[in-house]
């Protein structure tokens, strides 16, 4: 774990004595957009078009916000119009790392640690290396390293390339899944993090308490329509489920978010199941990387790096959101 000053590798864990044992998520910095004319998105510079096979996403299959565009580039039927790679599980010393001569090796360059990604695009660069990043092969640059900003991208820049319309933030509903968005963000998908990452007992329970009062809420919520935003399958659903999908294997333990687990909760576990039951999402869960990634990382929370064999958890049983007609 570690982070880019001025180009630079250290190897430093999250500071948190500033912000009293919280821990605080940096702002991605790479955020221009890809659109289907190539003019300027919502930030960032213009010139990013869409086009077939001109880019390439760097993912980490542990990663909740990775695995968002991975989602997306599946449920876009975006497979063979940008082309991916995934990092090794564990992200140690040098940060993220690329694995040669295996599947998990950087198709590109060949580099050994994402950092080197990162100081192509930007030979400055100061901040954390994260994933995923999305890479211009034309241009040799990241376009985006924001997984809010490249499922938006995915969602419908493509669109005239793939034939595939599929809408997962519609017009009508923006304001709803934004709203969504913000509270599942910050208690949930980063809550188990500020949980996990706290420094201090009174950080820790603040994180916790806000985490179970949100899964509460959306608890309640679900037993009223299918999903988040209604009857209609949005992104802000995808964007609740790859952090439910990784909770009882590893925020429970690692992350002492043991209040409840998602079994426990009758609507969000049978809303999870249908949602890892959409075709091609199942593929894009790796409980291997995501187990391994976790316990083996975080060694100042998990210093023998053993990795628990449990739990067992059946995805793949039947559930009952059809109840809401489908
Ligand atoms: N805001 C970013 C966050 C991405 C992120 O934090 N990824 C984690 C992996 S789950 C990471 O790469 N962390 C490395 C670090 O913080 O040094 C996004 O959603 O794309």
């Amino acid at each position: 774990m570690g982070l880019l000053v001025d180009g630079q590798w250290h190897d430093k864990w999250y500071d948190t004595s500033k912000s009293g044992g919280r821990f605080e998520r940096s702002e991605s910095q790479f955020r221009n957009w890809v659109t289907a004319d190539g003019s300027a998105g919502l930030t960032g510079k213009g010139g990013f078009k869409a086009e077939s096979g001109r880019y390439h996403l760097y993912v980490s299959f542990a990663c909740p916000w990775a695995h968002r565009t991975l989602i997306f580039r599946k449920l876009k039927g975006l497979e063979d119009v940008i082309t991916v790679s995934a990092v090794a599980p564990e992200m140690l010393s040098n940060g993220w790392e690329f694995r040669a001569g295996t599947d998990l090796a950087d198709p590109l360059f060949d580099s050994k640690f994402m950092h080197q990604i990162y100081t192509r695009a930007d030979e400055n660069y100061s901040g954390r290396v994260t994933v995923p990043v999305l890479w211009d092969k034309q241009k040799n640059t990241v376009v985006s390293n924001e997984s809010a900003d490249i499922i938006r991208m995915f969602n419908n820049a493509f669109n005239d390339i793939t034939g595939n319309t599929d809408d997962y933030y519609p017009q009508e509903l923006q304001a709803a899944i934004d709203e969504v968005n913000g509270f599942v963000y910050d208690n949930i998908n980063n809550g188990v993090y500020k949980s996990g990452f706290a420094t201090t007992q009174e950080a820790y329970e603040e994180a916790f308490d806000n985490l179970f009062k949100a899964l509460d809420q959306v608890e309640q919520q679900l037993a009223g329509s299918r999903y988040l935003a209604g009857s209609v399958l949005t992104e802000a659903d995808w964007r609740l489920f790859t952090t439910l999908v990784r909770f009882d294997a590893v925020y429970v333990g690692h992350f002492k978010c043991n209040q409840k687990r998602i079994v426990d909760y009758p609507n969000i576990w049978n809303f999870v199941r249908d949602l890892y039951q959409v075709p091609g999402v199942a593929e894009t869960v790796r409980m291997d990387h995501i187990k391994t990634h976790y316990y083996v990382s975080h060694d100042m929370i998990n210093p023998t790096g053993v990795v628990p064999k449990g739990p067992e958890i059946d995805f793949t049983a039947p559930h009952d959101r059809n109840k809401f007609g489908g």
